[in-house]
């Protein structure tokens, strides 16, 4: 039911959606209040470096001034919003608001909102625009002020806009009043990213995850024309009684209610099934205690490039956010020789969705079963501080708070040497590394070898000819030591876990010498 929606990227209407924000920001009207960004997608990597993502406050004036620059004449009729897309959010030319109270910095409410339109980008829109109001908190009823709302509507009229993204999760009485004043349809940040994880989930599980994170957002936010009804009737809703209580609409409402219910309950039952299958690839791992390593960290960070550094795996990577939604499990070795799994995982983004939290729990499990987290920061990343807050956010959520951390700061080849001495002012205990270059990642290694438990057992045996097998699983399974040649067999010495000298113990000819 989670079908990917394909949202090809037309370079000339991109072109023409640009043109569109030169001609508004050319205009130099005054207003106060609600500022407005130019900088588009910054958390896209090539975006920043290609433009540096430099600019004065100067530049900043322009475009505050030119935000609310009315174009009469452009307006999109609003035919039918009656139903929450939620599955197929379909994008288009979409402006982002966002409100920054007095505890947030401007800095940071930039920021955020340079996530938003990298997050919509990914989701396959066009950014015309961004809004930013500063109020002491944001409006209950409307989200941005009342005034600004009818600024907001004017600004969409002038741009042609399809879609207003809010850059929060707005209650469901937020967005059916913005929606009805702002006539286009107004969708929040947790809507767009889980239209982009609905796009990306390529496993049964993950699609089976993701369409339980729709579902659970989407059921208080169903909307139909029965809904007007309903409030008129005074919060009579549910009671089953007087006239008028229960139109048409609403018992479709209650209908749909029923079918998500039950859809909701299936796909539980279904990820539920999924569980042995992974639990008995961890059993095995477990079984001979080799250790486990998880590279989690901010989307975007680079993390599957820095899997296939490690591992040379050919993992996914790709320029865009969420780019790997299935936890990928591949074999390494320490430079002494001793094997380790490494899973890639999920990225996270501030203000992740908690039905996705939720939805993803099995898989962020992994996490917290693994001997040690690879926590990857994106050094070039203008606030990596706020990014590591939020990884292990989701990772204390996830139970992995135990799970000892080495950060890992990426994108080296991207930093100069200030950058460098900050970040590690911020994270004493961390590497630098290049994925692109491969700076670092061979200490990386090294790090990651002195990190993980030591096997317990050294061991000499010989294993007879004919079990070659024996041989290959000492190989992969524990650190030779020593290889040589008897009549009986091959003779090798072996640091291994308990379990894994009990396999080779059994199968071995003669000399068994344990120390
Ligand atoms: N310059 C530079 N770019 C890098 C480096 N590592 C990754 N990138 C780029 O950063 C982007 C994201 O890399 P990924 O490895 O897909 O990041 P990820 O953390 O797996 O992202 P998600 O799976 O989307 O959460 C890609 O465009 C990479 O080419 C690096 O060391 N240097
Ligand atoms: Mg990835």
């Amino acid at each position: 039911m989670s079908e990917s929606v394909e949202h090809p990227r037309d370079v000339v209407e991109d072109e023409v959606a640009r043109d569109a924000v030169e001609r508004i920001l050319a205009a130099d009207d005054v207003h106060a209040g609600v500022r407005a960004f130019g900088g588009r997608a910054a958390a896209l990597q090539d975006e920043r470096t290609a433009d540096g993502g430099e600019r004065d406050g100067e530049q900043f004036d322009r475009e505050e001034r030119a935000a609310l620059r009315r174009v009469g004449g452009l307006s999109t009729e609003l035919a039918d919003v009656t139903e929450v897309e939620y599955r197929q959010v379909r994008l288009e030319n979409v402006v982002l608001i966002g409100v920054y109270t007095p505890s947030d910095t401007l800095e940071d409410a930039e920021n955020s909102m340079r996530e938003l339109a990298a997050l919509a980008e990914t989701a396959g829109a066009v950014v015309l625009d961004g809004l930013l109001q500063r109020r002491p908190h944001p409006d209950p009823a409307t989200y941005l002020g009342r005034g600004k709302v009818q600024e907001l509507a004017d600004v969409v009229a002038a741009l042609g806009a399809d879609t207003v993204v809010a850059d929060t999760e707005l209650a469901p009485s937020q967005r059916r009043a913005l929606e009805d004043a702002v006539k286009v349809k107004v969708i929040d940040r947790t809507a767009v990213i889980l239209d982009i994880f609905s796009q990306h989930a390529k496993s049964r599980e993950g699609k089976a995850q993701v369409e339980l994170a729709q579902l659970q957002y989407l059921l208080p936010r169903l909307r139909g024309w029965g809904e007007s009804m309903s409030r008129q009737a005074g919060g009579q809703v549910g009671a089953g009684n007087g006239m008028g209580s229960r139109g048409p609409g609403e018992t479709k409402i209650e209908l749909d209610r029923r079918r998500i219910h039950s859809r909701m309950a299936r796909l539980r039952t279904q990820i539920k099934g999924f569980a042995p299958a992974r639990e008995a690839k961890r059993a095995n791992r477990d079984r001979y205690q080799v250790p486990s390593v998880a590279i989690a960290g901010y989307t975007n960070a680079g993390k599957s490039s820095l899997l296939n550094r490690i591992t040379r795996a050919g993992v996914l990577v790709e320029n865009t956010l969420f780019a790997t939604l299935d936890p990928t499990v591949r074999r390494s070795r320490t430079p002494d020789g001793r094997v380790f799994t490494i899973a890639d995982t999920v990225g996270f983004v501030r203000n992740l969705p908690h039905q996705l939290v939720e939805a993803f729990r099995s898989t962020l499990e992994e996490v917290s079963a693994s001997d040690l987290v690879l926590h990857v920061v994106d050094g070039s990343h203008p606030d990596p501080a706020s990014q590591i807050a939020t990884v292990r956010d989701v990772l204390g959520e996830a139970g992995a708070r135990d799970v000892p951390e080495l950060i890992v700061f990426t994108k080296s080849d991207l930093i100069d040497d200030d950058r460098r001495i900050l970040l590690r002012g911020l994270e004493a205990d961390s590497v630098f590394v290049s994925a692109r270059t491969g700076e670092g990642v061979e200490e990386l290694i090294e790090e990651i070898g002195r990190r993980l438990p030591e096997p317990e057992v050294e061991l000499e045996v010989v294993i007879p000819y004919d079990r070659g097998d024996l041989v290959s699983f000492a190989h992969d399974r524990a650190r030779v030591l020593e290889t040589s040649y008897d009549e009986a067999g091959t003779r090798i010495r072996v640091q291994a876990s308990e379990a894994v000298a009990h396999q080779l113990e059994s199968g071995a000819a003669t000399g068994v010498v344990r120390s």
